[in-house]
């Protein structure tokens, strides 16, 4: 479960303050595949950077599966990451000098599994995402979308718990945004993961349990939706 209590984010640049994050507060159990929606600039990153433990709020806390995560050491939330989450960032963060399947076990082999494991299990992911025939290929020889989808791959790979994703579908067509959206409730469904993901697409929603709704750094709306039904 991932409690968020009066979550705030002010950003400081010199003189100048940006209150991201103005208090947010919810409760995503297990299993959920949750939407954040939002006009640009309400906090949707923000947001999913400080669940990801990719950055620690100004003030209120993140409980995950009922542990304070602002309490870990630096370590202690690499750790966690490494082992609990899985994240598609949105401009997606490959290693360009790694080839497409390097860049989906890199981290996963940090966890000290065995590589030719991962080399199995990593092109296995890629074929999921529709890149077998790109496994070998670096990020200046992949188009914007099929480096999106790498990016995918890389954080679906370990199975994790719980995936956030940072508008995935964003440089994908409607098809691959579709085949993408399905293996997301497919993971969601058959392991249980919890799903968080920022998105801008009506459409969306049909895959979605809830969607929490930003303005301006604060929830502006929560509401169930038809997979949550
Ligand atoms: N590192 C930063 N330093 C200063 N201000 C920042 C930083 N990151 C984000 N902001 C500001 O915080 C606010 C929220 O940004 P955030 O990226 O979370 O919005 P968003 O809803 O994800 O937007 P988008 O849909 O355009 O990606 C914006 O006003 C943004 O300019």
């Amino acid at each position: 479960m991932i409690v968020a209590e009066e979550v705030t984010r002010v950003y400081r640049m010199g003189k100048v303050e940006v209150r991201a994050l103005k208090g947010v507060s919810f409760t995503i159990a297990d299993g959920e595949f949750v939407g954040i929606t939002g006009a640009s600039g309400s906090g949707k990153s923000t947001l999913l950077h400080i669940l990801g433990l990719l950055d620690r709020p100004t003030s209120g806390r993140v409980l995950i599966n009922g542990r304070n995560v602002q309490k870990l050491s630096d370590r202690q939330q690499t750790l966690f990451r490494l082992n609990r989450l899985g994240y598609v960032f949105q401009d997606y963060a490959l290693i360009p000098e790694l080839t497409a399947i390097e860049n989906v076990i890199v981290t996963s082999l940090a966890r000290g599994v065995s590589e030719k494991e991962y080399l199995k299990r990593g092109a296995e992911v890629l074929r999921e995402v529709g890149l077998g025939d790109r496994i070998n290929h670096r990020q200046s020889e992949l188009s914007g979308g099929e480096q999106q989808r790498v990016a995918i791959a890389r954080a679906i790979v370990n199975k994790p718990s719980i995936l956030l994703a940072d508008e995935p579908c964003a440089n994908l067509d409607s098809e691959t945004s579709k085949s993408i959206l399905d293996l997301f409730k497919q993971l969601n469904e058959d392991l249980n993961q919890t799903i968080v993901m920022v998105s801008h697409e009506k459409w969306h929603e049909r895959y979605f349990c809830r969607i929490i709704d930003l303005k301006d750094g604060l929830i502006n709306s929560m509401r169930e939706c038809d997979a949550g039904r």
